[in-house]
């Protein structure tokens, strides 16, 4: 008899987070295919943002661990890290230089070959190409972070307040790049206090007795 198929797609077994003396989760146990998404929905401090730092390995857990195609992601490393992209609330934007050269920066980083100004047009940026980033507003940075999540493929999105500072149009674009990436076969991990409309399964922090959580 032939081994079964590993689950193709995200996994996480019995997850348990700590931060300083607090044990901010246990029993996170979710399963997302190709082509979902995951929303974590929470209150502030529940740990949805140290659960996203925890499925990208930069930050260890309690216990419990996290899948990649039925396989240890952290034991994984660059080969799952390769897979993914990360947006967080760090714009990691170099204050002088322009848009345009801080997306070509990230866009060699990362071994990506797609064009910087479509790039920056399709998140709405095509007016603030020859912008220093020191002067875009909130909203702009959050376009640039989505920007630099479209630089190279990445099977696996994890997106922490994909929408913050965005007008109601950036939101729809938000919705529109998710869905395009489920769509191409793509995952998504998403932390939102905002309604995105897109199907998914969603996992709350943060409710449930004793810090488990619920699928
Ligand atoms: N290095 C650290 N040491 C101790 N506690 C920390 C550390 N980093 C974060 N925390 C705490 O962990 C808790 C969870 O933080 P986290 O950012 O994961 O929550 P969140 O659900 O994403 O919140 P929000 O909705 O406000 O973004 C918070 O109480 C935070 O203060």
């Amino acid at each position: 008899m032939g081994t079964a198929a590993a689950f193709a797609g995200l996994q996480a077994r019995q997850l348990a987070c700590r931060r300083g003396d607090r044990l901010l989760f246990r029993g996170v146990d979710f399963a997302v295919a190709a082509g979902e998404a995951l929303f974590l929905r929470g209150p502030n401090g529940s740990g949805k943002t140290s659960l996203l730092r925890l499925i990208a390995g930069l930050l260890a857990p309690e216990s419990g661990e996290v899948l990649w195609c039925g396989r240890d992601a952290h034991r994984l490393g660059a080969a799952f890290r390769a897979e993914l992209a990360f947006l967080g609330h760090l714009d990691a934007l170099k204050p002088q230089l322009t848009l345009r050269d801080n997306l070509a920066f990230w866009r060699a980083l990362l071994g990506g070959t797609v064009e910087i100004e479509a790039v920056l047009a399709e998140v709405g940026l095509a007016a603030s190409v020859d912008l220093p980033a020191q002067y875009l507003s909130a909203g702009q940075r959050r376009r640039f972070g989505l920007a630099r999540l479209l630089l190279r493929p990445s099977r696996l999105w994890l997106l922490d307040e994909p929408t913050t500072a965005l007008d109601t149009e950036g939101q729809a674009m938000v919705t529109a790049l998710i869905g395009r990436h489920l769509a191409a076969g793509g995952i998504a991990v998403i932390s939102s206090h905002d309604e995105i409309a897109l199907p998914g399964s969603v996992l709350a922090l943060g409710r449930g007795p004793k810090n488990e959580a619920r699928l």
